[in-house]
């Protein structure tokens, strides 16, 4: 069954059009993560499916129950935020309490949830702390305790991890992807963080300017890219794009990953090292080339290249794209 729908979904802030033409359908139990520049719509997005801002043309719907007029709170969904909005003079206990008990659920449903979501979320011993005296990661396990609480049919996350250090980031992320295995619910995730797209999503959904770029899963989108757009923002460091004229090759631009060059003395490609960083797993190389171009190299591995030094690199046709003076993909 489909979790949400999206048709024809547009949103203007007075004359500006933030969102045009937003059509997407998410299946029940589907992680799908809104990823795309600052200033794209991602959360403007999010908050119209909340219901936190009407939009301005379409339909949605929720569960398959149309939801476009609906208030917030009669929507069915969840949300959690990247400032986790917890009631400071509430316990862990209360907060997570508090929207069931608007609601008017019995005590003991009320306590039986709050031990289910305490317990997937290893927060028993601070039920009667206040949000003062915990951590920010703990937080943040409050703030999505006090949305599985609630049982909603869709959850919804914008940036919930930003707050975070880059440790807690990750055992936060990956306590988001366990939560989601178990509780089998359907997930709608805002990030700029394309590590959090690419580890959570079943799909991804790329926007640009208000508009869906593209829709995949992460491997689709890296290995299989429409346009230079969504091949350039995925992936780390991002794909090399170069004027393909002189290369001989096909389009107006061509793309290669910088793991997938290698270094070749009589390669297709010449320079001068510029640049190294040395990450221990890993070895980057920055590249002058000939043509007055920067190419970045991923190689495995140490390596012991110096800045100034002379290099030729290669790479396998399979693994070159190639682009439209217009930024799209051409395809074989
Ligand atoms: N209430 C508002 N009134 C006017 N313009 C708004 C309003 N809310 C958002 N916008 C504009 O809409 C556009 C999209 O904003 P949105 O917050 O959805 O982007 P975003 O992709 O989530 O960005 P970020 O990653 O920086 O949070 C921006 O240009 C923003 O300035």
């Amino acid at each position: 069954m489909t979790a949400l729908s999206l048709e024809n979904i547009t949103k203007s802030f007075g004359p500006v059009r933030v969102l045009k033409d937003i059509n997407l359908d998410v299946t029940e139990g589907e992680f799908i993560v809104f990823v795309g520049p600052s200033g794209c719509g991602k959360s403007t997005l999010l908050r119209v499916i909340a219901g936190l801002e009407d939009a301005t043309t379409g339909t949605i719907r929720i569960g398959g129950r149309d939801v476009t007029t609906t208030p917030p709170a009669k929507r069915g969904i969840a949300m959690v935020f990247q400032s986790y909005a917890l009631y400071p003079h509430l316990d862990v206990q209360g907060n997570m309490a508090l929207g069931l008990r608007q609601a008017g659920e019995a005590k003991p449903v009320i306590a039986e949830r709050i031990e289910m979501a305490a317990k997937m979320l290893s927060l028993e011993d601070y039920l009667k702390r206040r949000p003062a005296e915990l951590s920010g990661g703990q937080r943040q396990r409050v703030a999505i305790g006090r949305a599985i609480v609630r049982k909603p049919e869709l959850f919804l996350f914008d940036e919930p991890l930003s707050n975070l250090d880059a440790a807690l980031r990750m055992a936060t992320r990956v306590e988001i992807a366990r939560l989601h295995r178990e509780l089998g619910a359907s997930m709608v995730y805002v990030t700029h963080d394309q590590t959090e797209a690419m580890t959570l999503a079943d799909r991804i959904v790329v926007l640009r300017d208000g508009r869906i770029e593209q829709v995949g899963t992460p491997m689709e989108l890296y290995n299989d890219p429409d346009n230079q757009f969504v091949a350039g923002f995925l992936g780390a460091p991002s794909m090399n794009f170069l004027p393909a004229g002189p290369l001989g090759a096909r389009g107006a631009t061509l793309g290669i990953r910088p793991e997938h060059l290698r270094v070749a003395p009589d390669g297709a490609l010449k320079g001068d090292v510029s640049h190294v960083e040395r990450l221990g797993g890993d070895t980057n190389l920055l590249v002058a080339t000939e043509t007055g171009d920067t190419i970045t190299v991923r190689l495995f591995g140490q390596h012991e290249h110096r800045v100034g030094q002379a290099i030729g690199l290669d790479y396998a046709d399979a693994h070159a794209f190639a682009f439209d003076a217009e930024g799209r993909r051409l395809r074989d």
